[in-house]
């Protein structure tokens, strides 16, 4: 099997970023752009952007699915500037690097538009990629598992080519997310354009959307409000979860490496649905029903990732725990949502 993006070769040198940014006399500060900042991912990197006084961090949201309350800690501060801005219209805005998270990510919200789904993936990846040729910009693009579709090798290394249905309910997401891979990797090709390619498996933490819709959120709010936790069909589909602030460290270690990917960022835990409703069950609410009900089509039976690219070119693999991860998760749940723990 070829391997992806190992063998691609660059027709031309990168573009030359401004001769600002190596002047001995003036030591400017690295310039971040961070499409979907606003957003659950995107709002922990920015955290974790800020934490270092050389960064400037300027974020662009649509607020489809973001919200300021996640940067309201960063509003007003001098190193951070936040656009109300879609990035299916072009930007210009002068950085050194960028992270483009903008999309939704939750089935039930890009499936909701899935037009714009679509255009937020080709059109928003085309627009950041000519803003990355046009300023000299690194540009880190997040992919997802998704691309490798429902899966017919298990767990799924970077080389497997997915088994994805090009017209079914889900491809807004993952075949736009295959083409923005396209295009990055065209990007490079023809233009120099220096890109990273990161591919995402199922993400959980603090920040996501009460009614996100996904299944970790879905878990720990039902079992919070006594509602009944609810398993799409079959309940044994498997999914590994990654803590965000472990994602967010190899977000980090992928753009500041010298490789571009694509690579597995993900947790290699692997659960069944219902393992996974049993262990939120225990932590959060035992007396909490468990309830079956109708999934939707093309759902992905199985998803773990091998995640010994990243081990190997990054240094990188998750530390969180999956029941750790839950616990900090059902601690900022419970803060808005109001529900305090029980003595
Ligand atoms: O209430 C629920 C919600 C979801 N599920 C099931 O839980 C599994 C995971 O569903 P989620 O909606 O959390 O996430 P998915 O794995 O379908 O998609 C995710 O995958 C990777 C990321 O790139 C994306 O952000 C997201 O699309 C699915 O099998 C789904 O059917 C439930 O059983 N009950």
């Amino acid at each position: 099997m070829a391997s992806n993006g190992e063998l691609h070769t660059r027709t031309k040198p990168p573009p030359t970023p401004s001769p600002l940014r190596f002047s001995k006399f003036f030591q400017s500060n690295m310039r971040i752009l961070v499409t979907g900042g606003a957003g659950f991912i995107g709002s922990h990197l920015v955290d974790k952007l800020m934490e270092n006084e050389k960064n400037e961090v300027i974020v662009v949201d649509n607020y489809f699915t973001g919200s300021k309350d996640n940067l309201s800690r960063w509003i007003g501060h001098p190193r951070f500037e936040l656009i109300r801005h879609d990035v299916t219209e072009p930007l210009l805005v002068e950085v050194d690097q960028i992270y483009h998270l903008a999309c939704p990510a939750s089935p039930i919200f890009y499936k909701y538009n899935p037009v714009k789904t679509i255009k937020t993936n080709v059109i928003g990846t085309l627009n950041m990629l000519g803003l990355a040729k046009r300023v000299g910009a690194r540009i880190l693009f997040t992919s997802t598992s998704e691309v490798y579709g429902d899966p017919l090798v298990h767990p799924q290394p970077e080389s497997y080519w997915g088994n994805v249905n090009p017209i079914g309910v889900r491809s807004c997401y993952d075949e736009g997310k295959r083409v923005a891979e396209t295009l990055m990797f065209d990007y490079h090709r023809q233009h120099g354009i220096e890109i990273r390619v990161a591919r995402i498996f199922n993400t959980y933490g603090p920040r996501m959307n009460i009614d996100d819709g996904r299944v970790v959120s879905n878990f720990i709010a039902q079992a919070l409000r006594g509602e009944p936790l609810t398993i799409q069909k079959p309940g044994s589909q498997t999914r590994s979860f990654c803590y965000v602030s472990d994602l967010v460290d190899g977000l980090i270690r992928l753009m500041e490496g010298d490789n571009t990917g694509p690579i597995n960022l993900g947790n290699p835990g692997e659960f069944t649905v219902l393992e996974l409703a049993d262990t939120v069950k225990e932590l959060i609410n035992p007396q909490v029903e468990i309830k079956t009900v109708e999934n939707t089509p093309d759902d992905p039976r199985q998803r773990k990732p091998d995640i010994t690219k990243a081990k190997e070119l990054l240094g990188w693999e998750p530390k969180v725990k999956l029941r750790d991860g839950l616990s900090l998760m059902e601690e900022d749940f419970r803060a808005r949502l109001s529900i305090s723990k029980k003595k």
